[in-house]
């Protein structure tokens, strides 16, 4: 024996309200809906039929008048009375195209704040059907009953709602007004509330203007009323053919190309949704748009839109709209263009990496951090037969300045999409040669030292390097421009790489530092780059005592990596501490012993116990390079200080 389904009416509204609509508002939309759709029904076949939409509050209840299709006995009981029955959904598709409803189960969110819905109807397909009349509480019942024919003598539909305790609130003047203009503020008919229209057709978008310029106003007015900000530009998005209509406004400002834009979607009018997220391509994240779509569907909570082939395609037709314009301003509104970019260069950088069209219209426009100050490429590239480019912004600044000064062109990449775009310049502007800017580039770019010089400095270099061999760094003599730089530091990526894998092998063991060891590419070494042509290397490297020398060279490591804006390792920032001490134990040096400008220290405020003897024994003695041997050890050097105490440096960090 078969049965059918039991529906518990109270159920399934409280999972309507609590789970599918965001919130009871909805209901207002749901019989705006239906009334609207039922005019569009009854114009199927009488096209000059009238076409309102009424809605009267008061009386703790709200009446929804239409002047649509109605409906006679037999269809109350299979579509009022039917839940998930719905006549929009019987055609075929193209029938279904026309309504706004499909589902059959907009009725139900009127429960969700009316305890019984009264629905008074009267057919324009069956003139000689009598009114009815359906009666359906929120327990589930319903009555159904003929009215005599002067309880309605007009086709149409009539529906009352009776709040439900505590919602009297939602069916009130106030509240009705505020949401029909929310929802049905373009729809296509005659929509009131008491008589009260609540249309704005036609939208601001289409409406006729005395010039452009009361167009632009009006449009500017629209966005700041619906979206709170005045617009850098409208760009119309009318695409006939994929039934749509609209504008989108170009932000003021410059957003996150992460932040999903919260567009407003009107399907057929009514509204769908204020934060459709999923319209445009990511890349136009620079504007807000307003839409009415006869294409799109909504999904049954009527809150957002299908994400379906449809979408889809309306995505691209309205990013081809937006790349339109963008390449209008580019043809003929520089100003504009200048202003656009000046605020959203990222989104359209973005977009031109996978775009070579916008990308060769863009190329002129687009600015770049480079070692000529910020540029367009394509200036950059009429400069310089090549351009050089670094990965990251920290390596633009280890180079610029030295690079600048010896005539090699470099673009920062470091910024978000710039060294994609870069490497994509010869696609572009065939002929154009791009090439990545590494250490080996720019050493090579300074001039060497004369043989016998650099010989002849050979014991500083011993020291020097001796100095920061702990810290993995090479250190080599050039002659390079601009002369008050004395130190350049120089630490590409793959020599950071390296060096961080070649520690990770010797912290590991068995396998896996086999394994770690075998991908090794070279010696990860940083390089310090002292310049010979600038006067503190030239008294660094004639220090009278190499341990002096060596915590200059310190500093100078020291100051080059400051400049570099890299950040700095704890063994960095040990050995900043330690040569600024070093440097300004030897600057006050002068101060021991009886002849300083103060007189006797020993007798001084200090004390005696305050005077640092001078490292190697006798005060003022200073080992010359060759004596004492080699080169002190600079694990040896701090520790051999009387006031270097080491309870004060961190645990566990080095030297
Ligand atoms: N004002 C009205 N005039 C004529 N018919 C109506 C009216 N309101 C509802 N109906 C009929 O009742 C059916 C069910 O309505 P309901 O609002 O529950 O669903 P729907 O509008 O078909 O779909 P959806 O759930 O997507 O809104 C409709 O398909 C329509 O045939």
């Amino acid at each position: 024996m078969s049965h059918s389904f039991q529906v518990d009416l109270r159920g399934l509204v409280d999972l309507l309200s609590h789970h599918l609509y965001s919130s009871p508002k909805v209901y207002l939309r749901e019989l705006l809906q239906n009334g609207v759709d039922a005019v569009t029904a009854r114009r199927g076949f009488e096209p000059d039929a009238p076409a309102v939409v009424r809605l009267q509050p008061g009386d703790g209840g709200l009446r929804v008048e239409d002047s649509g299709v109605g409906l006679t006995e037999a269809e109350v009981h299979g579509l009022l009375a039917t839940i998930g029955r719905s006549s929009k959904r019987d055609g075929l598709e193209s029938a279904r195209a026309e309504f706004l409803g499909q589902f059959g189960i907009g009725l139900l969110a009127c429960f969700v704040v009316a305890e019984e819905i009264r629905v008074v109807s009267r057919s324009a397909r069956d003139r000689s059907a009598p009114p009815v009349e359906w009666r359906a509480r929120d327990d589930g019942s319903y009555t159904v009953r003929t009215l005599p024919d002067a309880a309605r003598t007009e086709p149409g539909t009539t529906v009352h709602l009776t709040a439900r305790a505590g919602c009297a609130d939602w069916l009130g003047a106030e509240r009705v007004t505020e949401l029909a203009r929310h929802f049905g503020a373009l729809l296509p008919y005659d929509v009131r509330v008491g008589d009260v229209p609540v249309s704005e057709r036609p939208a601001v978008w289409e409406r006729a203007y005395s010039g452009p310029d009361a167009r632009g106003a009006a449009l500017a007015a629209h966005c700041r009323e619906t979206f709170g900000f005045a617009p850098l530009d409208a760009i119309d998005l009318d695409v006939p053919l994929a039934g749509l209509r609209g504008v989108a406004y170009v932000l003021p400002t410059a957003v996150s190309p992460a932040q999903r834009g919260a567009h407003r979607v009107h399907l057929k009018g009514m509204l769908l949704t204020e934060r459709a997220d999923e319209l445009l391509p990511d890349w136009a994240f620079f504007v807000r748009c307003v839409l009415d779509s006869d294409s799109l569907r909504p999904t049954a909570s009527r809150e957002n839109l299908y994400d379906d082939d449809t979408l889809a395609a309306v995505r691209e037709v309205l990013g081809e709209r937006i790349r339109g314009w963008l390449t209008e301003l580019a043809a003929g509104d520089r100003e504009r263009l200048a202003h656009f970019l000046g605020v959203h260069h990222l989104g359209v950088k973005s977009l031109a990496r996978h775009d070579p069209q916008l990308l060769h219209v863009m190329l002129p426009w687009l600015p770049f951090e480079t070692t000529e100050g910020t540029v367009s490429l394509d200036e950059f590239a009429r400069r310089h037969p090549v351009v050089h480019f670094t990965r990251t912004a920290e390596e633009f600044r280890q180079v610029s300045a030295i690079a600048a000064a010896q005539g090699i062109g470099v673009v920062n990449g470091g910024y978000t999409y710039d060294s994609e775009l870069v490497e994509l310049l010869p696609v572009a502007r065939p002929g154009s040669v791009v090439a990545e800017l590494d250490t080996d580039t720019v050493t090579a770019h300074l001039d060497t030292v004369d043989p016998a010089r650099e010989l002849a400095l050979a014991p500083f270099l011993s020291v020097a390097n001796a100095a920061l061999e702990p810290l993995g760094c090479d250190v080599v003599l050039r002659a390079f421009q601009p002369v008050s730089v004395p130190a350049l530091h120089l630490d590409d990526r793959d020599t950071r790489h390296e060096r961080a894998r070649a520690e990770a092998a010797e912290a590991a063991d068995g396998l896996w530092a086999d394994i770690l060891g075998s991908l090794r590419a070279g010696r990860p070494r940083a390089r310090l780059v002292l310049n010979h042509l600038n006067p503190l290397v030239h008294r660094t490297a004639a220090a009278p005592d190499p341990r002096l020398a060596a915590t200059a060279v310190e500093a100078l490591y020291g100051q080059a990596l400051l400049m570099s804006q890299r950040p700095l390792r704890p063994a960095d920032s040990a050995l900043l501490n330690r040569a600024f001490l070093g440097l300004l134990d030897w600057a006050v040096r002068p101060l021991e012993g009886a002849g300083g400008p103060y007189g006797a220290v020993a007798s001084g405020p200090y004390g005696q116990a305050g005077v640092a003897p001078a490292y190697g024994g006798e005060a003022g003695v200073a080992p010359a390079y060759g004596e004492a041997g080699a080169a002190p050890d600079p694990a040896d050097r701090a520790g051999d200080r009387p006031d270097d105490d080491p309870t004060e440096r961190p645990a566990g960090e080095p030297r």
